[in-house]
């Protein structure tokens, strides 16, 4: 199950809406078939697996990291799948909360013989399919907030100067990370300070660009940048407020990029809340928010942020460098958001913390 779980993981980032699903056939202690989840979310890895494995599947014992699907969707169920192979057992990691299936996947194996074992690493498998889990339940992506930090927690200099505050070997782990979230999202004032691209490059992963999201309430983002011109080889979804010019809507999405409504509070700040429920909707399981401080200071705020990975460099940017989040107007120390240390990790001159909301 923990090579079926690893195989899985080639998944991430680009199978969405669907789970990144790894699955290994044993017969005789030989593997058999290997397969995972292909990009575009199909076919499934329980029939890659399955047709690699071709007669050789009869008898043999399935490892699946998730419980395999039950409905006819575009495809069909690979739990039938599974018994027109004859496979002998299968051996799950967990349930799939996919009101569609549900047990139904594994009732439907046992109804036809089948010997099923379930919850097999569930733990392992339960973070593996975090992403597509938060979206099944809650109707939300996975959210990984990332800040890039001076070792005095500013993220640019006063004026807004922050190309770069980590070296190569950092930036290179962030490009990793892109790869494995389906969509990047940043705030307007970093869209228009940065002109960022968002992509993975120099690592012959163009295939898995992620979507790139920018919460922009006014549409502010210039119709010149980066972003906006290769909107149409990298997707581009722009979050606004219902009042924003109208021309400028239609401007961006003749450039190939989406457009999202969201709704604003009271200071005309966008629903993080509604945003994110929004990208739900839209199929978007794992999100990486890569700033800047306002952004992160509304989704911290709202408990949104489940991973959060700080990158910690050797320079000191001083009291008035910006802060990698925004005045949080905590009224106790008890009510700051806290973190558990999961890893930490040298890379190069500056090291990489990995965080848990407690
Ligand atoms: N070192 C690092 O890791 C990083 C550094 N940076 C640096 O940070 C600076 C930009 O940060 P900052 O100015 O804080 O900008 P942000 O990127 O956080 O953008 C803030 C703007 O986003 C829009 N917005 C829409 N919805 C929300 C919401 N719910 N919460 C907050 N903002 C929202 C608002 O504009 P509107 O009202 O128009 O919608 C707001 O003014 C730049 O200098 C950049 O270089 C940025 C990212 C990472
Ligand atoms: N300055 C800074 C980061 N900044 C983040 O990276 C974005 C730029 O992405 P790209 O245009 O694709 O290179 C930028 O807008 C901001 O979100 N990241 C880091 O790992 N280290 C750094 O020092
Ligand atoms: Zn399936």
């Amino acid at each position: 199950m923990q090579a079926a779980l690893a195989l899985g993981q080639r998944g991430l980032g680009r199978v969405w809406p669907n789970p990144a699903v790894g699955c290994i056939l044993v017969k005789e202690g030989r593997v058999v078939g290997r397969g995972w989840t292909q990009p575009g979310g199909r076919p499934h890895g329980e029939v890659m697996a399955l047709t690699q494995a071709g007669d050789a599947a009869q008898g043999a014992t399935a490892y699946v990291t998730l419980e395999p699907c039950a409905h006819t969707g575009k495809t069909p169920p690979c739990a039938q799948a599974l018994i027109d192979a004859r496979v002998a057992r299968v051996v799950g990691a967990l349930e799939d909360p996919d009101p569609r299936v549900s047990g139904r996947g594994f009732r439907m194996l046992e109804e036809a013989g089948i010997t099923v074992t379930r919850n097999v690493c569930h733990d392992a498998a339960l973070e593996a399919h975090a992403g597509f889990l938060m979206r099944t339940t809650l109707g939300r992506p996975l959210v990984t907030l990332k800040m890039a930090l001076s070792a005095d927690g500013r993220i640019a200099t006063a004026r807004g100067e922050s190309r770069w505050i980590t070296g190569p070997d950092a930036r290179r782990r962030v490009h990793l990370l892109r790869a494995t979230h389906d969509a990047v999202l940043i705030g307007a004032g970093t869209a228009r300070a940065d002109d960022p691209m968002l992509d993975i490059r120099d690592m012959g992963m163009d295939a898995q660009n992620p979507v790139r999201i920018v919460a922009d309430g006014s549409l502010s983002l210039p119709l010149t940048g980066r972003l906006a011109r290769s909107a149409r080889q990298q997707p581009l979804w722009l979050c606004h407020r219902r009042s924003a010019d109208r021309a400028r809507a239609r401007a961006f999405t003749d450039l190939g990029a989406r457009t999202l409504i969201v709704a604003h509070g009271p200071e005309g700040e966008l629903r993080v809340d509604d945003l994110l429920s929004q990208l739900g909707k839209a199929g978007i399981t794992r999100l990486l928010c890569e700033g800047g401080g306002k952004l992160a200071a509304t989704l911290l705020a709202a408990g949104l942020i489940d991973r959060l990975e700080t990158h910690h460099a050797g320079l000191i940017l001083g009291g008035d460098g910006l802060s990698g989040v925004a005045p949080l107007h905590l009224s106790a120390l008890a009510d700051a958001p806290r973190f558990d240390l999961e890893s930490a990790e040298v890379a190069g001159p500056d090291m990489i913390c990995r965080w848990r909301p407690r």
